[in-house]
């Protein structure tokens, strides 16, 4: 079972520009930045707003590659192009709606965009896969909300027996 701080990450950032080598990263790197505690980032790509290739990637990382933790940003919003929500529903076994409520109801307090993104969180097998909006203030917000949850989470989801109550 994967421990506390070695968990196996990847980072999945879904944007058009991006894929084209258009615009530098930043919202992969601010995520990079906020997991680190977490573990280590054993797969990062940079994909296009193309439902077939983000379902694709999300099979091999958690059927193949067995990460317990993926984080994708961006694509989550009303662009016609905008498609990380479809893809994710698609790959995933049943939804974490809480934390996709609390990161929406979290982020209502800076700014009424927030209930634009329509990101879900979700298990597949044992990988625990969330969608972050696509801008790094987006991101930051996002996974600040999230992130005190993920360790036990992955844990309770690779079968930890340990009593919830604190
Ligand atoms: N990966 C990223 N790194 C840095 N900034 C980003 C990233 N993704 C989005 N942004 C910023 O957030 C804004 C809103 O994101 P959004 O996904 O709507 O952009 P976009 O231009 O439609 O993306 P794309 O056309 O590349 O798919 C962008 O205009 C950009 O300033
Ligand atoms: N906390 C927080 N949530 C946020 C934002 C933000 O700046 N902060 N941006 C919003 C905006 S402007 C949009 S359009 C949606 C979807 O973003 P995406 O299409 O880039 O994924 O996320 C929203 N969620």
């Amino acid at each position: 079972m994967s421990q506390t701080g070695n968990f196996a990450i990847g980072i999945l950032t879904l944007s058009d520009k991006g894929s084209r080598g258009e615009r530098e990263d930043i919202s992969g790197q601010v995520i990079r930045e906020m997991v680190t505690p977490l573990g280590s980032i054993q797969e990062y790509q940079v994909v296009a707003d193309d439902l077939e290739q983000i379902v694709a990637t999300l099979v091999d990382w958690t059927d193949a590659k067995k990460l317990d933790l993926i984080l994708t940003t961006g694509g989550t919003g009303m662009s016609p192009r905008d498609v990380t929500p479809e893809a994710t529903l698609r790959v995933i076994d049943w939804q974490i709606p809480g934390m996709a409520e609390a990161m929406r109801s979290s982020s209502m307090q800076i700014t009424p965009h927030a209930m634009l993104s329509r990101a879900l969180a979700g298990v597949r097998g044992e990988t625990m896969i969330i969608n972050l909006p696509g801008s790094p203030k987006g991101v930051r917000e996002n996974l600040a909300v999230v992130l005190p949850a993920l360790e036990h989470g992955i844990l309770k989801l690779k079968g930890d027996p340990s009593d919830c109550a604190r």
